[in-house]
């Protein structure tokens, strides 16, 4: 009697929890795409705005799907709808990533939001599984500018591991050519919205100077050293974008 009740009850919980899993997952398909509705009105929104066409319809998204190849060798990037979508490619130098383990261990980047926009390239912030990213897309005929920025950084990045910047993940090269997208760690908001270093707040100052100390004694010159392009992180601690000199200035024929 006892043993059978018990096994009714697995049975039923059994049941339960093959259900819940059902429910789960269905949940989180109708989540999905709801989600890729809200997107692709954006996309085709901005699309528009910019008149730009379809090329930048094919890189804004949401999803940066990862196919076949481990670490994110290859990305495709997925569009709602009906309209196409955009394969991305590791871009060739890319060894400093691999080598420092800086690698996107999953397969889907899900752009959530727009956080700020450059003359080159708009800055989006993005999710890996649960992990946070910032994805750096370069704007139409502007790829060469990205993949230069990378270059830098690369070039920076292989020499001086210590510096206070953000951890990137790669730089991806679309398919048909025409855009570049640098994947790196989310590092929270600048330091301030206006430029000045009044503006940065007394408790960075003594942080942002260590930050700037430490480019100097790596013999690093930054870039464009200013409050928007340095960053705060949840931690507290400093993070310098925008620090790669150009250093494509004498190759030619590589973006
Ligand atoms: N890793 C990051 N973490 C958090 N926010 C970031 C990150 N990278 C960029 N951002 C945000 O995006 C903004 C623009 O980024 P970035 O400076 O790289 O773009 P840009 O095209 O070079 O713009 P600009 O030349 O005008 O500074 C930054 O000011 C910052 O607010």
């Amino acid at each position: 009697m006892v043993t059978s009740r018990r096994h009714d009850y697995q049975g039923m919980g059994g049941m339960l929890i093959d259900l819940t899993a059902w429910m789960l997952n269905a949940l989180q398909q109708r989540l999905d795409e709801k989600y890729n509705k809200m997107l692709c009105r954006i996309i085709k929104k901005k699309t528009i705005a910019n008149a730009v066409g379809d090329a930048v319809g094919a890189v804004f998204g949401e999803m940066l799907q990862e196919m076949e190849l481990k670490h994110g060798q290859r990305i495709v990037f997925e569009k709602g709808g009906s309209e196409g979508m955009g394969e991305y490619e590791r871009y060739r130098r890319n060894r400093t990533c691999d080598a420092l383990g800086y690698v996107i261990p999953n397969a889907t980047i899900r752009l959530l939001g727009e956080i700020g926009e450059g003359a080159s390239a708009t800055v989006w912030k993005g999710k890996v599984g649960s992990k946070v990213v910032v994805v750096k897309v370069s704007k139409l005929g502007r790829k060469r500018d990205v993949v230069r920025e990378w270059k830098g950084v690369e070039a920076i990045m292989e020499k001086h591991q210590a510096l206070p910047i953000p951890r990137y993940y790669g730089c991806f090269e679309s398919v048909n050519g025409q855009t570049a997208a640098i994947v790196m760690e989310m590092c929270g908001e600048p330091v301030s919205r206006s430029e000045g270093e009044d503006e940065i707040p007394a408790a960075y100052r003594e942080k942002v100077a260590a930050a700037v100390e430490a480019f100097r004694v790596a013999g690093v010159e930054i870039y464009d050293h200013a409050n928007r392009n340095t960053l705060v992180t949840r931690e507290g601690e400093i993070r310098l974008i925008d620090f790669a000199l150009d250093v494509d200035r004498d190759m030619t024929g590589e973006a």
